[in-house]
């Protein structure tokens, strides 16, 4: 190499012999981590060491009064994964003896984690700059951290967030961002500031995309901490002028709008997206805002029509509920206080009074809430540039939908093969009128279906009365159909309104921009009763998960391989067989979702189910990871699932049992004709620009073929970027401040793949330039002569 990059600063360690420190309790830890000029060191600040990452280290590395960790033993895993102790007897084979608290216990070394307590007490601001790197010290750096309100961590160039579930004091706002501004990362406290200040920087240098992903478990963080970035880009790109500042503004505020129509509560967290989105932000060649969009990723369309106990559905229907007033509300033919089914759980068409009563308390704790969201909605519709009149049609069709809802309840007597649903007119009238559609229409196209009959080559038209599953079928379709087209429509007014700003055209060339992408999609999703959404799910947290292995873990290996230097490589997780997998459950899903909707009688989710399990188990790869339920007893599995209702997928994450109930249905975007007629035939024009008017009739249009074509473009947007990453953790199940619940968090640490992260970074060269950018970045620097 003509021109060596020196790696960065010596530690003390260094040099040492490989994983085995002086006694650390006579070290200042000052010393082991500081250079020659006394600086500590810090995130891309050290040179490659080798320190121990494995449990597995042979006992003659142990001395007596090595500080370890041991496995917590089985049955008191509430006590967390580890146990700190100090080795008391050190023999050169066998076991050695650890003191745990005041008890003496034999444990074999292999069983042993190192741990250092630095003098100072001070946590590491970066995993990779640990004493001791394993998985236990990366826990209890992070748990030390968040106790202190440090809930950011780097991971080499990783941040790693713990969610502090309260607003923590002075670590964000205006005078923050001017402090991170213009920081090499590690100049300061970890912070999404310094990555949104790097990737900023970037673009405005490279002239190259960047993008974020930010990753997590349900309740981890993502959302939040997306904001904190926009928040900061929206800050560092400066608003010189009236449109800048518009953009800005649209793109914080279209947030609220998404999370009231796209957020639910869930027992996971209070405030659940219950879809994905990508957010880029575009700047022009001074770095200057200039644009704006937002992609969405599959709603989840069930939530509008059933949701579990102590979940909610849409946060819009209460905040409607909660926020319009008496005389808007009356128009809707709205009761603040009554319990509407589709706003209820599932079951309270048949609750008793002391359910409704419970159910009416679990709400009661939302209300103030909802009131603030339902204002701060309306604040935000205004400012993306929806009118007055857009706002009251939007409230119009939600109450349509409630009314619609509540006919849900119906009943019909199935043994009378004439009977027709009995639904409640009021209900219907109401319902109709908002939704601009005739009453004895809509009663109709709910209460009959129409048959194909072909006698002798002639073919005719029969109504037959709908079975009350039939009618339920057909409702629930149609609600959750104007509801996606709802949101679809709201997500293309923002859009809409970034373009409205845009700089009126001037002939000249556009400019050329670059953006910054900001991914925040559900995280992997392992529920009692996981159906097709979770599968969606966790297939696009697989193929990110793979995203990062290839991209960050193999490619760092492979550069360590070229540049020639010492490494024994890793074996990385490998997605592949899980990602195969559940593509062709999907080939399978579309060829039964077919059938199912040209009208082949025997089709069946069960049938699906079977071929699935049965063409999983002829191919070697695929059988390892998509398996058949496993039968806790004759008549069903662990879930009280029958064989051949459901199965189980091997995700990088967990083991997750799906149900494939209803799944045939689900994969299906076409709504029946009877229901797709009454939209495109509504008065309300509204509602009629949600039809679906397209010619070609085609009964059947895939959502999963939709959704992982999705799935692969924006996977192809994000090849184009540099990418920057944060991993949210989520520190407990309760949604409680100062609460750490280590199992949880470690779970986490291991299934994102911090562990392999940490051990790459920690063992290579975190600091590393091309030689080509260095040359041009410093060329005005050289001698002439060079
Ligand atoms: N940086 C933070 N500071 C304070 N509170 C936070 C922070 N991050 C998250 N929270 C709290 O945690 C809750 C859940 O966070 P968030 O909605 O961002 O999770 P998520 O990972 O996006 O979950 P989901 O996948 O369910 O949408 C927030 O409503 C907020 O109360």
């Amino acid at each position: 190499m003509p021109f060596e990059v020196q790696p960065a600063r010596q530690t003390a360690l260094e040099g040492g012999e490989r994983g085995v420190d002086p006694q650390p309790e006579m070290v200042k830890s000052r010393d082991l981590l500081a250079d020659s000029e006394g600086r500590l060191s810090g995130p891309y600040d050290h040179r490659p060491r080798h320190a121990q990452t494995s449990a597995s280290m042979p006992s003659a590395q142990f001395k007596v009064n090595d500080l370890v960790f041991l496995p917590c033993p089985e049955g008191k895993a509430e006590e967390g994964p580890f146990l700190s102790g100090v080795v008391c007897e050190a023999p050169e084979s066998g076991d050695l003896v650890v003191k745990v608290g005041k008890a003496q216990q034999r444990v074999p070394a292999s069983n042993l984690r190192r741990r250092f307590i630095r003098d100072d007490g001070a946590t590491c601001q970066d995993n990779t700059a640990l004493v001791h790197l394993n998985d236990a010290t990366i826990l209890e750096n992070l748990r030390a951290r968040h106790e202190a309100d440090e809930i950011y961590t780097y991971t080499a160039s990783v941040l790693l967030a713990v969610n502090p579930y309260h607003d923590v004091t002075g670590l964000y706002g205006e005078a923050q961002c001017a402090r991170y501004r213009g920081k090499h990362i590690g100049a300061l406290p970890p912070h999404p500031y310094a990555i949104a200040d790097t990737a900023y920087r970037a673009l405005v240098r490279d002239r190259k995309n960047q993008g974020f992903i930010i990753s997590g478990e349900s309740g981890a963080g993502k959302t939040e901490t997306a904001k904190i970035v926009m928040e900061y880009l929206g800050y560092v790109s400066g608003s010189t002028n009236q449109m800048t500042a518009q953009i800005q503004r649209r793109v914080l505020q279209a947030q609220p709008i998404l999370e009231s129509f796209g957020n639910a509560v869930t027992m996971r967290n209070n405030n659940s997206s219950r879809f994905g989105k990508y957010n880029s932000i575009f700047f022009d060649e001074d770095g200057t805002l200039c644009d704006a969009s937002v992609t969405t990723y599959l709603l989840e369309s069930s939530r509008v029509v059933v949701h579990a106990k102590r979940e909610r559905t849409y946060h819009c229907f209460y905040e409607m509920l909660s926020g319009l007033p008496d005389e808007k509300l009356k128009k809707l033919h709205l009761d603040r206080a009554k319990l509407y089914l589709l706003l209820a759980n599932e079951g309270q068409a048949s609750a008793t009074q002391e359910e409704t009563s419970e159910e009416k308390r679990f709400h009661a704790q939302f209300k103030d809430l909802d009131l603030r969201n339902f204002n701060r909605l309306c604040v935000a519709l205004r400012d993306v540039g929806f009118s007055e009149e857009d706002i009251d049609l939007t409230f119009q069709v939600l109450a349509g939908l409630v009314h619609l809802g509540d006919l849900s309840g119906a009943e019909r007597d199935d043994d009378d093969e004439s009977a027709t649903i009995q639904l409640d007119e009021e209900t219907l009238q109401k319902a109709a009128e908002l939704l601009g559609i005739d009453s004895s229409e809509l009663g109709s196209a709910l209460r009959r279906r129409k048959v194909k009959i072909t006698r002798v080559g002639r073919e005719s038209i029969h109504e037959v009365p709908r079975t009350t599953l039939q009618f339920r079928h057909a409702l629930f379709s149609l609600i959750k159909a104007l509801y996606k087209r709802l949101f679809e429509r709201l997500v293309a007014r923002i859009n809409g309104s970034f373009s409205e700003l845009r700089k009126p055209a001037t002939g000249e060339e556009e400019v050329e921009r670059c953006q910054i992408g900001i991914l925040d999609i559900y995280g992997f999703e392992r529920l009692q009763r996981n159906s097709f959404e979770q599968l969606c799910i966790n297939l696009a947290n697989e193929r990110l998960q793979q995203y990062f292995v290839e991209n960050v873990l193999t490619a760092e290996q492979n550069l360590y391989r070229r540049e020639g230097l010492p490494w024994t490589g890793l074996t990385l997780p490998d997605s592949t067989p899980v990602v195969t997998a559940i593509a062709c459950t999907f080939k399978t899903l579309d060829e039964y979702s077919q059938q199912l909707a040209k009208g082949f009688e025997k089709t069946s989710d069960e049938g699906f189910c079977q071929k699935t399990v049965e063409e999983a188990q002829k191919d070697p790869q695929r059988k390892e990871v998509l398996k058949p339920l496993k039968m806790s007893n004759k008549r069903g599995s662990s879930a009280g699932l029958a064989m051949n209702e459901g199965f189980i997928v091997k995700h990088y994450a967990g083991q997750v049992e799906y149900n494939t109930k209803g799944w045939l249905d689900k994969n299906n975007d076409r709504l029946l004709v009877e229901c797709e007629e009454l939209i495109c035939g509504s008065e309300c024009n509204f509602v009629r620009t949600l039809g679906d008017d397209e010619k070609s009739k085609v009964l059947f249009r895939s959502i999963s073929k939709k959704y992982s074509a999705d799935l692969e473009n924006l996977l192809k947007t994000l090849n184009q970027c540099h990418l920057h990453y944060i991993r949210c953790f989520k520190p407990n199940e309760l949604q409680k401040r100062s609460i750490f619940n280590d199992n949880l968090v470690l779970d986490q640490i291991v299934q994102c793949g911090t562990i392999e992260l940490v051990k790459i970074m920690h063992d290579g060269y975190p600091n590393r330039c091309v030689f080509d950018e260095l040359v041009s970045r410093f060329r005005g620097r050289f001698p002439m002569s060079a």
